[in-house]
């Protein structure tokens, strides 16, 4: 990844910091490498920053801010999509550097890239629509009325699944709704947005708007951006133990907080489905990035007259599955994304198995970081597989008899992300999205999201929604303002 000068400083061959307008060595010169998961080659050296450096980028930020909030909405919104068009320019190179520290195939890195882009894309747009009200005067010769302003210099920390995407619908927003950023990308997948801060500074986003500090040691430099009066908001999507941590980290400072953590979404399907519809939402919601996305089918419940008929139709596609380098054309499934990630996708199969159930394709990890695409059927109830986030290419399989048996088992859960329901009675359909406790569900559909689309959770899953109108909200304040004084 170091034939990438644009990105990296060529000479020393280090991906340094985005830090104030440009490329920051860490103190201490410290760094870090980043390995292709698919290879466990390393692809890049990067500058390991360190709370200092944290503290710097802050800095930069809270100088950044007042210049960028005065400009106007069209303003940054010009700015924002000369950013999405540089993206769009480069979403070869950047999808390259997707599949290179993650590995996903790269045609869902080219995907993801322009998600992520069509993000900025969407706030570009989404500036020049926060409208603020008219309040009926509460008194004689008054008026009254709401303003909306940027929050301020805000955080972002992001995971490793979606090293694009992820950031690029936190930072947009923020840039758009006026404020300025300093993210902190998951030490496995920082080129990304490395790469994507870098084009936003050829774009003309203005020194320390947005800077991005890339580390190895997410606890000291998480504490630095939780723990500083400066920042006034943390936008974060990981999973939920460490969302549980980072919103205690942020009560002391009051922060506004977005959260976008894990997940265990239901996929149930109804004897009355169209049944190759539910095979391909099936396959499409599971074993997309290797399984490892927060809206992935995490347990099957499938009506007993239709089980066997289902299971059989899934395993004929699982197997056919191509497993290999995301680089590799043809590939569609990647590696996981670490050996940590592995052991917990072998320990949920091996204890489910444990419990009763059968394998029905797969089960094995076979070279490196490769799981194979898995199948396994007749999984008790209250197996960890069905309770814990899989995030790996395995979909379990549980019979059903009636909605409201369902409805029960896909709502017991402390999670609250997306859920899934095939089904072609339309009573039954409207039924199962009022009843199911999510904040995301998809009805005949195994693919949900969209730039366009209202992201999120609720329960453990989360708060705050990112993307469609919704999303700047999270990076707006609301000003009450009584004009008084006015009578003749
Ligand atoms: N809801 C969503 O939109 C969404 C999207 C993608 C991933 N996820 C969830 O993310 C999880 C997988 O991603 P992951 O493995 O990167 O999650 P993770 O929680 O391990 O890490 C996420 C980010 O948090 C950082 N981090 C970890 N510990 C920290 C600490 N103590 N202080 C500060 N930062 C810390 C990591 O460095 C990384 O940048 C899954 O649970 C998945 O469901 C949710
Ligand atoms: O896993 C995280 C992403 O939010 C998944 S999606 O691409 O937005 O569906």
């Amino acid at each position: 990844m170091n034939d990438m000068p644009r990105f990296s400083n060529a000479d020393q061959q280090i991906w340094q910091a985005l830090v104030d307008g440009g490329p920051r060595a860490a103190a201490g010169e410290k760094t870090f490498t980043v390995r292709n998961p698919a290879n466990g080659d390393v692809i890049a050296t990067v500058a390991d920053c360190s709370c200092d450096d944290a503290l710097s980028a802050i800095d930069a930020a809270q100088r950044a801010l007042p210049e960028w909030r005065a400009r106007t909405a069209a303003e940054r919104g010009t700015i924002l999509r000369r950013w999405y068009d540089l993206m769009i320019a480069e979403e070869d190179t950047l999808a390259r550097l997707i599949t290179a520290e993650m590995g996903k195939p790269l045609g869902e890195a080219l995907g993801e890239v322009r998600y992520g882009a069509g993000y900025i894309k969407w706030f570009a747009e989404e500036a020049e629509r926060v409208y603020g009200e008219i309040i009926p005067a509460p008194v004689g010769g008054a008026k009254a009325f709401v303003t909306r302003e940027p929050v301020g210099v805000c955080a972002a920390i992001t995971p490793w699944n979606f090293p694009n995407a992820m950031l690029m619908r936190k930072v947009a927003p923020a840039l758009a709704a006026g404020c300025t950023m300093v993210a902190k990308p998951a030490e496995d997948t920082p080129l990304s947005a490395l790469a994507a801060a870098q084009l936003a500074i050829e774009a003309g986003v203005p020194a320390g708007v947005f800077n991005v500090v890339p580390t190895s040691n997410a606890g000291e430099v998480g504490r630095a951006l939780t723990e500083s009066e400066v920042v006034r908001k943390l936008s974060f999507t990981g999973s939920t133990g460490v969302g549980r941590k980072l919103l205690a980290q942020c009560a002391g400072t009051v922060k506004r907080t977005s959260m976008e953590l894990g997940g265990n979404a239901p996929f149930i399907v109804f004897a009355d489905a169209d049944l190759d519809a539910a095979v391909d939402g099936a396959m499409a919601s599971k074993y997309r990035n290797a399984g490892q996305t927060c809206v992935c089918a995490n347990r099957f419940y499938v009506q007993r007259e239709i089980h066997d008929a289902f299971c059989a139709k899934l395993v004929e596609r699982v197997r056919a599955l191509k497993v290999g380098d995301g680089a590799q054309d043809g590939t569609e499934v990647g590696p996981l994304i670490n050996q940590a990630a592995l052991d917990k996708v072998s320990r949920l199969l091996a204890e489910a198995v444990e419990g009763g159930a059968r394998i029905a394709t797969g089960g094995a990890s076979t070279e490196g970081l490769f799981f194979e695409p898995t199948v396994v059927a007749d999984v008790a109830r209250d197996a960890s597989i069905v309770r814990e986030e899989i995030f790996g290419p395995v979909a379990p399989i549980i019979a059903f008899d009636t909605e409201e048996e369902v409805v029960a088992a896909a709502n017991d859960t402390p999670y609250g992300l997306a859920a899934y329901c095939y089904t072609r009675d339309l009573g039954r359909a409207w039924r199962m999205s009022d009843a199911l406790e999510y904040g995301m569900v998809g009805l005949n559909e195994g693919i949900i999201s969209s730039v366009a689309a209202p992201f999120g959770g609720i329960k453990q899953s989360g708060m705050g929604r990112e993307g469609s109108r919704h999303g700047i909200e999270d990076y707006l304040e609301m000003k009450y303002i009584r004009m008084g004084g006015l009578s003749a």
